[in-house]
């Protein structure tokens, strides 16, 4: 005779996949993104050769909403109270860690995630660390088990295919409807309703081959080494906004707002930076979206310290006018806490934040998905990077497909066709990487 079928509304004794990792240090594997296998989704954060990159997929949380960032912290401390770590080196980022993705807007039908990679491979200050990390469901057994013999460092893979011709076609809105809805914009700023509105576009890229993600990356961090160098579900980019680090209890955050297009000859370039330094309405720019970061900051730290002016930070399109805001944090607060506290900034939102969210809202047409939102990652102390989703692309569902990003701060004064040209300035590094 069979056995019974299940009931099926029996409830089903179902405990927490448990984490199970183990750290090794390592020998200098070579750069970071030559690691990363084809085939698998790659995970990066790597800047001029340190962070971390990940590949395979161990643990995985999704959110959405307004409660997204909430959310995903509450499922990474339950994934950790009942993991088993154990972390032969002891540096930021080493144990197990998460890579991160939130969706700029509440609203936004984006999914944000978390998602522990199933290997790890991290360099920081001349150290370089393996970690691997798998789940099980809890229980005695698998309590009592590391990961292991943990074998050396992975190795570098041959590069991958060249990239294929690439064409571009706009985005939800056309350049010159793009133009319009700006002027919109700076009449509405000027009408006093805000201060300040940051607009995006998007530009979608067909590839004749399917893209190949590392070598987008690999391509980003040679051409911006000042940046981070992000890969996080399909969302690919070179970011030079920092929206905030923790390292124990230090915290910082690196702010941008004010733009001007690098022409090139670098003595006309040195001549810009100094007009971009004395230019008032980009200090005003900036000086908005630095107030936005200290104001998030400040309840949670002791003390706070702010520059009195900003420096330009070159990078090879484009210069910017940028603040380093670093502080003390009062509490035991975790990177990602913060950085939903510091998200939107003024620096990709506008200022008062609701008036700026609500107007783009109205008049951007388009969903920015996880463009503009806060990527990076974050260990189980809860210390991580998390920056901006800046100059990036998100790859389509068709491997051959990227959406790209790029925004302009709209102030009293500002010019729809200059704002127009600093976005198409802005879509470069992703243009170049994709070979368009
Ligand atoms: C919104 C973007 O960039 C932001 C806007 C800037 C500006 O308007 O000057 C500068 C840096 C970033 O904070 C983007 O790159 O898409």
């Amino acid at each position: 005779m069979s056995a019974p079928a299940p009931d099926p509304v029996a409830p089903v004794a179902r405990p927490a996949p448990r984490l199970v990792a183990r750290t090794v240090e390592i020998d200098d594997p070579g750069p970071l993104l030559g690691l990363l296998p084809p085939g698998a989704e790659p995970f990066s954060w790597v800047r001029r050769g340190e962070g971390i990159v990940g590949w395979g997929e161990a643990a995985r949380l999704r959110t959405t909403g307004p409660g997204r960032f909430r959310e995903a912290e509450r499922g990474w401390r339950r994934l950790l109270a009942g993991a088993v770590v154990r972390d032969d080196v002891g540096l930021r980022g080493t144990g197990p860690v998460a890579f991160g993705s939130f969706a700029f807007a509440d609203a936004s039908s984006a999914a944000s995630s978390l998602v522990v990679p199933a290997t790890v491979v991290g360099h920081r200050e001349g150290r370089w660390w393996l970690t691997r990390t798998t789940t099980g469901e809890s229980g005695p057994s698998i309590g009592a088990t590391i990961p292991g013999p943990v074998s050396g460092a992975p190795p570098q893979q041959p590069d991958g295919p060249p990239p294929g011709t690439v064409v571009f076609a706009d985005g939800a809105v056309s350049s010159p409807d793009w133009e319009s809805l700006v002027g919109r914009a700076v009449a509405r700023v000027e009408r006093g309703e805000l201060d300040k509105v940051v607009l995006a576009r998007d530009l979608l890229a067909r590839s004749s081959t399917p893209v190949d993600v590392r070598g987008l990356l690999r391509r980003l961090a040679a051409a911006y080494p000042a940046t981070w160098t992000f890969s996080v579900d399909g969302l690919v980019g070179a970011t030079p906004e920092m929206l905030v680090r923790t390292q124990v209890r230090l915290v910082a955050s690196r702010v941008l707002a004010g733009t001007i297009r690098r022409t090139g000859d670098d003595a006309h370039d040195l001549a810009l930076a100094a007009s971009l330094a004395r230019s008032s309405k980009d200090l005003g720019e900036h000086e908005y979206a630095v107030r936005s970061v200290v104001e998030a900051l400040t309840p949670f730290c002791a003390g706070t310290n702010v520059p009195e002016s900003p420096f330009v930070l070159h990078l090879a399109n484009v210069m910017h006018l940028a603040t380093d805001v670093t502080g003390v944090l009062r509490d035991d607060v975790s990177s990602l806490r913060l950085a939903e506290a510091l998200h939107p900034s003024a620096a990709v939102c506008g200022t008062p934040t609701a008036a700026a969210a609500a107007l783009i809202d109205e008049v951007e047409g388009m969903d920015r998905g996880r463009y503009a939102g806060p990527v990076g990652w974050l260990d189980s102390d809860g210390d991580g990077e998390w920056g901006i989703a800046l100059r990036c692309g998100q790859v389509g569902d068709d491997p051959h497909e990227v959406r790209l990003f790029a925004g302009c701060g709209i102030v009293a004064g500002s010019d729809p066709a200059a704002e127009l040209a600093e976005s198409a300035a802005k879509f470069v590094p992703m243009r170049d990487a994709l070979g368009g």
